[in-house]
């Protein structure tokens, strides 16, 4: 047969599949949502910080499918687990990819893990996370993760009303051991800085996929006072910065090891593997560097905000903070700190832990997805494209999923008759194939953390001037992350056996 006896079918069928699917998506509604303006879409509704109470009632009132188009670019919100499991889970090669996001690239954030396009370099640094944070794997950190709890411990003895730069520091000095074997041992470490340029520098840029350059990217070029486009002038102010941040710790590690005096971290090891190799190219070298310098930016400011969103939250319900100190000291013995061997021997903490995240999530509508081509769900039509969030936060207050989902209740992770026998809450740490690689460590890093303070401290309303008791509210940053706004409280030890037994650390 000739080849042009095979090309004109061929032709014919990619002719007839080109038509059959253009019908097929014309004729496909897109998921429901609210009214749109005329030409700019939703764009008023996304102006602002974004409420996560709209986003709730649009659950309600639209599904767990819900579309939204700003200046044309289709966004689709996933609001429950379900939905998010069938798309970002079961069909992972298709909704792996991330938006373009312009305010991360002026950063020169674009070779960043967590912002990459899906693809072979993804795969490629994704390894390295994968290798380096599974779930057994994360057990060599765990000397590290208590030590920094035990100094947490000392420093909320010391001086209890700065137990937020505690928390911080704390979150950044885990991650900092683990990516450079840097030990943060005093609070004016030039690395803790690094971590501050970086925090400062993340929240100026906006939500990554919401800022409004992600919609119109020629407001790069606009004047700085113009709405919308502050955000340029911070990312190129902070470039700088960041690339100190990226470069700093990495030249340090590489001059340690030359020296013979690295510490084992993530960054010596991921080195000298690549230096057993012949020729080590510039890319190579560049994605350990990025990679390194993107756990301190992905684990830092989440294990923060988690660790304060506990805190508040043993402020509102004093029961719970009761009740499970008094299953630490049952288990342990009064005055005892608890240990990673601990945790299985501890399940009502482990609910607290759990119920923690569900209640109020740090990253309450996870990191945006984008669907890398046209998708039928239950007969509706995600379109190649768009951006997809997973809102987490209407997934934890699934009333399909958990009764009276407002209600902090830890004992909905037991099983029944004891409790509800409820799922633990799956999407806190995203899903598919973009799922939180560091998700074992953090969850290591917040339980260490939260069991260590139920064991030796009661927290407790803080008092104002005069002394009156201030009543705790459940007031939260709406950002990327999600954190209490700044609050009072008391930290005392529990007793004088707690006290005794925090001296001797
Ligand atoms: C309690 C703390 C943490 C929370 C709540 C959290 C949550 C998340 C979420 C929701 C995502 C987006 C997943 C998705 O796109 O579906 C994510 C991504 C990511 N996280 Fe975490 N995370 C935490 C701690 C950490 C730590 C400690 C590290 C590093 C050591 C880390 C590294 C990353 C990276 C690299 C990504 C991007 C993954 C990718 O794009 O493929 N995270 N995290």
């Amino acid at each position: 047969m000739s080849l042009q006896s095979y090309l004109v079918p061929l032709l014919a069928l990619a002719v007839v599949y080109g038509v059959v699917r253009l019908f097929r998506r014309d004729n496909v509604p897109l998921p429901p949502g609210p009214p749109p303006d005329p030409i700019i879409g939703h764009l008023r509704l996304m102006r602002g910080p974004i409420q996560e109470t709209t986003y709730y009632d649009w659950h309600r009132q639209y599904g767990d499918v819900v579309h939204l188009n700003i200046l044309g670019k289709p966004i689709i919100f996933l609001n429950s687990e379900q939905a998010a499991k069938d798309l970002l889970d079961k069909k992972g090669k298709l909704y792996s990819d991330r938006p373009h996001f312009p305010a991360h690239e002026l950063l020169g954030w674009h070779d960043i893990l967590g912002f990459m396009p899906y693809g072979e370099e993804f795969h490629k640094t994704r390894k390295l996370f994968a290798e380096a944070l599974s779930q057994s794997g994360v057990r060599v950190f765990q000397d590290n993760q208590l030590n920094q709890a035990h100094l947490l411990l000392k420093n909320f003895l010391a001086s209890p009303d700065q137990f937020s730069s505690h928390v911080r520091r704390f979150a950044s000095a885990v991650i900092l051991e683990i990516a450079y074997g840097h030990r943060v041992e005093t609070d004016d470490d030039p690395y803790l800085q690094l971590t501050e340029d970086i925090n400062q520098c993340v929240a100026g840029a906006g939500e990554p996929g919401m800022a409004a350059i992600d919609f119109i990217p020629l407001l790069r070029y606009l004047p700085a006072g113009f709405p919308g486009a502050s955000v340029v002038n911070h990312c190129k102010q902070f470039r700088p910065v960041l690339q100190n941040a990226i470069d700093i710790p990495f030249k340090d590690v590489e001059q340690k090891m030359a020296s013979g005096s690295a510490e084992v971290s993530f960054l010596s090891m991921a080195l000298e593997n690549l230096y057993r190799t012949k020729n080590v190219s510039e890319k190579e070298l560049r994605r350990l560097k990025i990679s390194s310098f993107q756990f301190y930016a992905g684990g830092s400011e989440t294990t923060w905000s988690t660790i304060e969103n506990f805190m508040l939250i043993m402020l509102l319900h004093p029961d719970v903070q009761k009740k499970a100190q008094q299953e630490i000291d049952r288990v342990l013995g009064e005055g005892k700190l608890p240990d990673f061997g601990d945790r299985e021997s501890l399940p009502y903490v482990e609910c607290v832990l759990q119920e923690s995240m569900r209640w109020h999530p740090a990253l309450p509508l996870g990191v945006p997805h984008r669907v890398m081509d046209d998708d039928i769900y239950q007969g509706m039509l995600i379109p190649k494209g768009a951006t997809i969030i997973a809102n987490t936060r209407c997934m934890t207050m699934d009333e399909n999923v958990y009764q009276n989902p407002r209600l902090f209740y830890p004992e909905r992770y037991l099983p029944k008759p004891e409790g509800l026998g409820e799922p633990l809450p799956g999407s806190v740490f995203g899903f598919g194939r973009r799922i939180c690689p560091g998700r074992y460590l953090a969850e290591a890093s917040v339980w260490i953390v939260i069991s260590a303070l139920l064991a030796a401290f009661d927290i407790s309303p803080g008092k104002d001037e005069n002394g009156n008791t201030i009543e705790a509210k459940a007031d939260f940053h709406v950002a990327l992350t999600s954190r209490p706004k700044p609050f009072k409280c008391t930290i005392l030890p529990r007793s004088k056996l707690s006290r005794d037994a925090l001296e001797k650390l």
